[in-house]
């Protein structure tokens, strides 16, 4: 079974691990928020340095007066079999320091790096190990000292963010509460009683310390309070004796000082009956063996907290992908991947599964339609136009049987016409596909960490739409030029052959005078009669709407065949082929990562390793 050293130490080493990755606590769950400590709470002046440094058994606290501790004081406790006393900041790890006057300099400037020489607080805690044979292994925190006042210097806000920040430690129920009231006042009015009993009602995590005992008024003794009759807590009361300020002033060391507590609880007729559970060895020997209970208790919901985030780290890790290799072969075969994760989705938008492919189907159906439909035809057909284009067709020639050249000019005027919706096809079929690559990009989960190649393969899709859309135009367009290049003769032989129905063609055959029937060739004198014309005018338009419906069916099949099925088949074939034939280098730069992913799987790497690792050390100890 685990030692006690070895399991407070293990707490010990995962804590100062928290700190290097800046986990102290803070937003949800963290390792640190997990692992048991102890911290010190008490008024100004209420001796919470004196308690401290005599757990420790070293002077080495910053004093003065006013407000001394601005920040935490992360004092980790490491008891070692022989050798001297030294001391280690996290923030200076190479460093040792053997003089203790010097320890408290650098507390003091460690401070004020944060705070700056002002009387400002902040939560960031400083580190300290002391390893020494004197001590036993123990975390314990050192917490600025509640006041009532905010005296020169300070901001107004200074006692509620005093007493705000001893609550983010002391609320969490890891934190073990070491409450320090002096004996010379009233307990009532103990601030550290005050908040203990807010935090911790049922008094389960809360050690109760009384200081000053020795200055008590003569006559008067704090047996009521150490018997715990005065205000009842789960675990005993301890009293101390620290140094005096005299004492203090006369250097008196800290062994000595322990010795003369000793004997005073000795030989107090008040307290000689609790002189076992009296003083600050006792408090240290107490506080550890509660400690290292806590921890055997904590350690199966450490062993669950740390599995949970591993689990938790491994799958962030899956997500926003693994380091790149650095083999160039690795590397091409990693952006084909990639490359066909987007064409993927790419298609599912085409096909269905996704959204957008229908917005195709949408500029047939609807746009085309609707745009054919405004064709101004019934302008260029006007009389006055029909009449115009009729005669200017044949020139200074009159007309014999029938305005052929006027027909075939109408015709030919109305059908370019169509040109402009079947170009328009072309471009609205380009900008859906446009927009689908640019969705698709932005969907492919996979490219998401890799924005020089999201660009590049947003620049060759786009480059190929370009080029299909060019072929799509061509073709659309050579569709409406063949409506010209040779007319439906079917479609004029059956509108011959009506009129004739009404006429005696053996009659019209023998008097050869077409001019005479105005159904027929429409002349009155030298001019086309205007029902004539209005019949040019409905023969032309009844074709047009018959082309008009072939292109409506046509244009959309040309434009899949050339844009859709292109881009389905080939979007990024030229890609592909420059990718295969690029240096390492290049292929390398496509690959960048977005700097602050990279800095994210930095930190997850980090934080997996001292998960992984705290896992194991915890392994180590159980199985002892
Ligand atoms: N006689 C005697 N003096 C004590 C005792 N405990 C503390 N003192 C004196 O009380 C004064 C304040 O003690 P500190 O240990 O600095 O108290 P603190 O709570 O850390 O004070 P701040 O850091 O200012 O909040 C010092 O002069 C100590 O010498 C004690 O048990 N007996």
């Amino acid at each position: 079974m685990a030692t006690m050293t070895s399991l407070i130490g293990l707490i010990n080493k995962i804590q100062r691990a928290c700190t290097l990755l800046g986990d102290h606590g803070g937003e949800g769950m963290s390792l640190w928020e997990i692992l048991p400590s102890v911290a010190v709470v008490g008024g100004q002046s209420s001796g919470k340095s004196s308690v401290l440094e005599s757990v420790v058994g070293r002077d080495f606290l910053p004093r003065g007066s006013g407000i001394v501790t601005r920040r935490p004081l992360v004092l980790q406790l490491h008891k070692t079999e022989s050798g001297t006393e030294c001391a280690e900041f996290l923030h200076a790890p190479k460093k040792r320091f053997t003089d203790f006057v010097a320890v408290r300099k650098e507390i003091a400037d460690e401070t004020d790096r944060i705070t700056g020489k002002t009387k400002q607080i902040s939560n960031i805690p400083i580190h300290l190990s002391i390893y020494s044979p004197n001590v036993v292994n123990l975390t314990l925190i050192d917490l600025p000292g509640l006041t009532k006042v905010a005296v020169e210097g300070q901001s107004e806000t200074i006692v509620e963010d005093i007493e705000n920040m001893v609550r983010t430690y002391v609320e969490k129920p890891n934190c073990i509460i070491l409450a320090i009231s002096p004996a010379n006042q009233d307990i009532a009015t103990s601030d550290a009683i005050k908040l203990a009993r807010d935090v911790d009602p049922s008094g389960e995590r809360t050690f109760g310390v009384l200081t000053k005992l020795d200055l008590m008024d003569k006559g008067t003794n704090a047996v009521d309070v150490l018997e715990g009759r005065a205000y009842r807590l789960q675990h005993p009361w301890v009293g101390i004796v620290n140094r005096s300020q005299a004492d203090i002033n006369k250097n008196v060391d800290m062994i000595l000082a322990r010795r003369k507590e000793r004997e005073y609880f000795e030989t107090s007729p008040d307290y000689g009956h609790l002189a076992s559970r009296m003083g600050s060895e006792y408090l240290a020997k107490l506080l550890s063996e509660h400690l290292e209970l806590v921890i055997r208790q904590r350690i199966p919901s450490i062993i669950a907290l740390i599995n949970k985030t591993i689990d938790e780290l491994n799958a962030e890790l899956d997500r926003i992908g693994r380091p790149i290799a650095t083999d160039g072969g690795a590397q091409l075969y990693m952006i084909l991947e990639l490359c066909r994760a987007f064409d993927r989705v790419f298609k599912e938008h085409l096909d269905g599964g996704r959204p957008g492919g229908d917005r195709i189907f949408g500029v047939f159906d609807n746009q085309l339609p609707a745009a054919l439909k405004k064709l101004p035809f019934d302008r260029y057909l006007s009389l006055k136009n029909v009449q115009k284009v009729v005669t200017e067709a044949d020139g200074y020639q009159p007309h014999l049987i029938a305005p052929e050249q006027g027909y075939r000019r109408l015709i030919d005027g109305a059908i370019s016409y169509f040109k402009g919706p079947a170009e328009a096809s072309v471009d609205a079929v380009h900008y859906v596909l446009k927009e689908l690559v640019r969705k698709s990009i932005a969907e492919t989960q996979e490219l998401k960490r890799f924005p020089s190649l999201q660009t590049d393969i947003a620049t060759a899709a786009n480059e190929s739409l370009e080029k299909f859309r060019d072929e799509s135009r061509k073709t659309v367009l050579r569709l409406v030029e063949m409506e010209s290049s040779y007319l439906t003769a079917d479609f004029f032989r059956k509108l011959n052959a009506e009129p004739e129905k009404n006429l005696n063609p053996s009659d019209k055959k023998k008097n050869a005078e077409p001019d005479k029937n105005p159904n027929q060739s429409g002349h009155t004198g030298d001019r086309l009669n205007e029902s004539y014309l209005r019949r040019i005018g409905s023969n032309v338009n009844a074709y047009i709407a018959m082309v008009c419906d072939t292109l409506r069916n046509t244009v959309p099949k040309a434009v899949v065949y050339c844009q859709v099925k292109e881009a389905k088949r080939s979007l990024l074939t030229n890609f592909y082929a420059q990718v295969g034939s690029r240096e390492k280098e290049r292929l390398s730069a496509m690959l960048d990562e977005d700097p602050q992913l990279m800095e994210r799987r930095i930190q997850i790497a980090k934080r997996l390793e001292l998960y992984i690792s705290a896992r194991d050390d915890i392994d180590a100890v159980c199985w002892k």
